[in-house]
């Protein structure tokens, strides 16, 4: 069989411009997925808060809607590949492609290459929708490529897109659909384990749409209603991954103590709520609280034990959205608008139990944030680093001597993760000792977790343990 690259759409004949404008009206699922996927291009848009609300003003059914979010996840998680592809045939990098059409292209190739959509549908809406949002011209380029693309299974394209890249975090970078410095920061992560080995397991994670997972908040709901959600998680004992239905639905039913939260996320909150029996009068503090799922969380828990939490929010509209999630636990939890890095001048030792969920990367929920890994950079890790750093410290002035401290990420990166920690245990010597953090992660979970390093702190991973990338170390201050 000839090599399909050789049929460039300028040089294939089947690949020619139409010559009328096509007539076919584009499906209103594919309408939104490509207002969603040029929004995240041309204003920064976050895929997972615009959806929604486009898929409501279309007025999509649930088929649609599910269609629309399919396509709109798929296509920018998996764009670094299908540029590759569009590049090999269109014989021109993609900057040199109308960013409009090529945000076609990329949605065109999603449906081809991973979705069951029947290529004519695939590909005459991608014209009709070329001739929509761009020039009539650049339909007959939108055939001609997408046409050629049809004609290779995904296998090919991927094996002639690792052909043509040099390197082998490269090649998975590509084939994966991640920029290179992550895929090298991540091998980093798993090798501090030593399991390197497991990095295309876990690439192949972050392309996968998570399951909805729920939580139910400890002392708040019955257990027998909760149960009736679907199956129990693997690690969490407060945790459900939902059987079906609208998650907003069910958290509305159970009045905001049940919530949606990732079980990684749970574990994280537990792990400082239930690092040691509680003391009744205890002050616990959530430091870096927005949108507030921790807090939640932690709010329940200090209500069974006597503890009182307080919540603190740098950014207004995000401690208003911790108000919300706080809304479902009865009692009244204070919700702070302080820089964190102050903490300690305005609280000095004033807390027994601090959580520090810090500003971070996000590179451990990419699966969850689909367009997120393209605009991060390395320059945002050593920015955030520095920030971790600041509020380590000011967390550690506001912890009473005795005190416990939960450092958690939600990114494996090791400058976010143990840079972070090493820094800290370098500033403050033994005034800062580590808590057996995988012990205490293993006295909670419901099964054993293995998890790598040496115990003292934990990492959890979406391909072994089928929840975010977070990270938990617990510290005691002496
Ligand atoms: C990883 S998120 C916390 C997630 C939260 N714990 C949860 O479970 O929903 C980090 C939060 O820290 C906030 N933040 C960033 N800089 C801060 C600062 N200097 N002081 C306090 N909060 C800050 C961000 O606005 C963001 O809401």
């Amino acid at each position: 069989m000839s090599d399909p690259r050789n049929s460039s759409p300028r040089r294939n004949s089947q690949g020619r411009a139409p010559q009328r404008r096509p007539q076919q009206q584009v499906q209103p699922a594919r309408l939104v997925a490509y207002e969603v996927i040029a929004a995240v291009r041309e204003s920064d848009a976050y895929a997972n808060l615009l959806l929604p609300s486009r898929i409501q003003k279309a007025g999509l059914n649930s088929a649609d809607a599910a269609l629309a979010t399919e396509l709109t996840y798929g296509t920018l998680r998996m764009q670094g590949f299908y540029d590759k592809v569009i590049e090999l045939v269109a014989d021109r990098t993609v900057d040199k492609i109308d960013p409009a059409v090529l945000d076609v292209l990329r949605l065109g190739a999603h449906q081809l290459l991973a979705t069951r959509v029947a290529t004519h549908a695939a590909v005459n809406e991608s014209v009709a929708l070329a001739s929509q949002v761009a020039s009539r011209s650049a339909t007959g380029f939108t055939n001609g490529v997408l046409r050629t693309i049809s004609r290779s299974s995904l296998e090919e394209w991927q094996g002639w897109v690792q052909e043509e890249t040099e390197g082998a975090d490269e090649k998975l970078a590509v084939l994966h659909s991640h920029p290179a410095w992550v895929v090298r920061a991540l091998r980093a992560a798993l090798d501090a384990e030593g399991r390197a080995d497991e990095l295309e397991q876990l690439l192949q994670a972050d392309n996968v749409a998570p399951r909805v997972n729920l939580a139910a908040l400890p002392g708040l709901v019955d257990q027998v209603d909760a149960a009736g959600l679907g199956d129990a998680d693997a690690f969490s004992p407060i945790g459900f991954v939902l059987s079906g239905g609208d998650p907003l639905g069910v958290t509305e039913r159970f009045g905001g103590r049940v919530r949606v939260q990732d079980e990684g996320s749970q574990l994280a909150a537990l792990a400082l709520s239930r690092a040691e029996p509680v003391v009744a009068g205890e002050r616990w503090l959530d430091l870096c609280a927005g949108p507030g799922g921790k807090a939640a969380l932690l709010a329940a828990e200090a209500r069974l034990g006597g503890a009182e939490l307080t919540a603190n929010e740098l950014v207004p509209a995000r401690a208003g959205l911790v108000r919300n999630a706080l809304a479902g636990v009865p009692g009244e939890v204070p919700v702070l608008e302080l820089d964190g890095t102050t903490i300690g001048d305005t609280h000095p030792a004033a807390f027994d139990r601090i959580m520090l969920d810090a500003p971070c990367t996000g590179l451990g929920a990419l699966r969850r944030r689909p367009e997120a890994r393209w605009r991060k950079t390395p320059n945002d890790v050593a920015e955030l680093s520095v920030l971790q750093g600041k509020l380590f410290d000011a967390a550690f002035a506001a912890l009473k001597p005795g005190g416990i401290l939960a450092y958690v990420t939600c990114s494996p990166h090791l400058g976010e993760t143990l840079g972070t920690v090493n820094g800290a245990l370098a500033r403050w010597g033994d005034a800062l000792e580590q808590l057996p953090t995988r012990e205490v992660l293993e006295g909670i979970a419901a099964n054993p977790l293995d998890v790598g390093g040496d115990g003292r702190t934990v990492q959890l991973w979406p391909h072994r343990h089928g929840t975010d990338a977070m990270f938990i170390a617990l510290f005691r201050k002496n």
